[in-house]
């Protein structure tokens, strides 16, 4: 089993989004889009790394992406994102897809990978991210 299969079919993290795979998504086989499905898992990411970030954030790199299942026209996309390491200024952040079709009612994982959010000011220069309260 290699570091992508799924060990534990339950989504790990926070609901981030959820958005449903419109027709202009798609590729020339019809399946959606991975770039697409990467800018959203993008946003998402952004969102809860700028609660944690306080502000502004950057994503400076994507590690470790896997497109694991095909995604469908019409399937309803939910992302869960999980913070792993906070660093000075960094934040670390898994992205998981997780997709509910409507035409197999199938529940399941299609992507995940994890992104490096910054913490930056409104110059666009690092900045801490500040002590986690509680
Ligand atoms: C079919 C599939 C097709 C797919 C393909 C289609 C794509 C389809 C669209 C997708 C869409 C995507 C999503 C785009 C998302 C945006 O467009 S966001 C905009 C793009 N990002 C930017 O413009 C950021 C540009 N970078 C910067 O401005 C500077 O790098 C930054 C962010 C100010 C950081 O400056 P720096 O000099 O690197 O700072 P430095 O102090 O060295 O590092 C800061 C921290 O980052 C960490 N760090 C820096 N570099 C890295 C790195 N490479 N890795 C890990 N950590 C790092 C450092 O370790 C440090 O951590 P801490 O110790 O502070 O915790």
């Amino acid at each position: 089993m290699n570091d992508y299969e799924q060990e534990d079919p339950i989504p790990q993290g926070d609901l981030a989004l959820q958005i449903t795979a419109l027709p202009r998504e798609t590729n020339g086989f019809g399946d959606i889009y991975g770039g697409w499905l990467v800018s959203q898992m993008d946003l998402a990411g952004t969102a809860m790394a700028s609660k944690v970030a306080g502000g502004r954030v950057a994503t400076v790199a994507i590690d470790r992406m896997a497109f694991l299942v095909p995604v469908s026209v019409g399937a309803q996309l939910s992302f869960y994102t999980q913070a792993l390491e906070i660093g000075r200024s960094s934040i670390q952040m898994m992205v998981e897809v997780w997709s509910d079709d409507p035409l197999s009612n199938e529940w399941r994982k299609v992507t995940e990978a994890v992104f490096v959010f910054v913490a930056i000011d409104g110059s666009g220069r690092t900045r801490p991210v500040p002590p986690r309260r509680g």
